[in-house]
């Protein structure tokens, strides 16, 4: 398959004045400024085919905006080489902006003070979408967006979702292959949320478009993405399936069963010092019980079989550990971090 985005060795510094304090520092900084460098993206490699939907994922000040500004040709990258639909987007952004779309979550690109359907034709002007195909892309965008009930109301009189709905179609409209979308469910309520991922994995699939997401919301990416990037202090930490970071980094599991049983507490029939290595009793409830074990001490199915031996089973659940409380620990925690590290350690 083709590359959509192919970015080798990529970095980008800014230099920053450093504030001195007091009235002479204050003089000091504006004769002889003192700069400080900041490395907001360090040695990023990464390609992502045509056709896939991939989250870039990481804390505040990880570099995100900053990869995606260098992917859409806004900042000129250090030092490095990127290619976006085989174009250098810095050198040929003009050629670019006609191939992608951008959707940023807390800035709009329509016209505050137009109906929705205006901001639309104008869009289409500077965007020089040929008429015919214009008219069949809005008939097709209005269906699936819904944008009917609120085409003709002023943008600025829009809810955030209907809002976000108006600039997916601006983005949309000339049909480009790739779609950066910067925080796209930030502030919607569970149903506009829901609303807004079914239409992205209907593009993707229907129209093949390449889609790259930046998000603090995991549940996009667990409901979007089969594939994820989580960046920090400017470098990539981990290029995988989210399940594999479940896997990884998701400790203990829990495994939920229901006793046939009729006396009012299965944690006393259970016993708990009987349990197996590795498994502790969480708590119960009637005839319920909890137990965590880790992924390393036991398979799930020979807990399940463990228990079957030893009582009468009703029903058996999983809960998985949540993905966010995950991520929040690798953040917290440096957790990516440290493994990097000890990589570095040992070259
Ligand atoms: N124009 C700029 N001038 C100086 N420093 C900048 C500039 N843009 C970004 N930075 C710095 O680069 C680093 C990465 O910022 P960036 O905005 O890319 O992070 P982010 O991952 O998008 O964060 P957020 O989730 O908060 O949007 C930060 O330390 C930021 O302060």
């Amino acid at each position: 398959m083709p590359q959509m985005i192919d970015v080798e060795g990529l970095n980008k510094s800014f230099r920053i004045g450093v504030k001195r304090t007091g009235a002479l520092g204050g003089l000091l900084s504006v004769i002889k400024p003192e700069l400080r460098e900041v490395q907001a993206v360090q040695d990023l490699s990464l390609k992502v085919a045509a056709g896939e939907m991939v989250g870039l994922i990481g804390p505040n000040g990880a570099g995100k905006s900053t990869s995606i500004k260098m992917m859409t040709g806004i900042l000129v990258p250090t030092s490095g080489a990127i290619r976006v639909a085989g174009l250098v987007p810095f050198r040929q952004r003009r050629d670019l902006a006609a191939r992608i779309g951008v959707v940023f979550g807390q800035r709009s690109q329509l016209w505050w003070d137009l109906p929705l359907i205006d901001s639309l034709h104008l869009l289409r002007y500077l965007y020089r979408v040929p008429e015919e195909r214009y008219k069949t892309n809005l008939v097709h965008l209005r269906k699936m967006l819904e944008l009917d009930e609120f085409i003709h109301t002023p943008v600025r009189q829009l809810s955030l979702g209907q809002r976000m709905r108006g600039d997916l179609a601006a983005a949309l409209l000339h049909d480009p292959e790739l779609l950066y979308l910067d925080e796209p469910t930030i502030g919607l309520d569970v149903v506009a949320k829901a609303r807004i991922r079914e239409f992205l994995r209907a593009i993707n699939k229907e129209r093949g478009t390449t889609i790259l997401i930046t998000t603090h919301d995991m549940d996009d990416v667990e409901a979007l993405c089969e594939r994820m990037l989580i960046i920090d202090h400017g470098r990539k930490l981990y290029d995988g399936t989210v399940a594999n970071i479940r896997e990884r980094f998701g400790g203990e599991r829990v495994l939920i069963a229901v006793l046939d049983t009729t006396d009012s507490e299965a944690a006393s029939i259970i016993g708990v010092e009987h349990l197996p290595e590795g498994v502790r009793l969480i708590r119960s409830e009637g005839p319920r019980i909890w137990l965590g074990f880790g992924r390393e001490s036991m398979p799930a199915h020979m807990l399940i079989s463990w228990l079957g031996e030893h009582y009468q089973l009703r029903d058996v659940t999983f809960q998985e550990p949540e993905i966010e409380d995950i991520i929040r620990r690798i953040y917290e925690e440096g957790l990516l971090l440290k493994n990097i590290s000890k990589e570095l350690e040992q070259i």
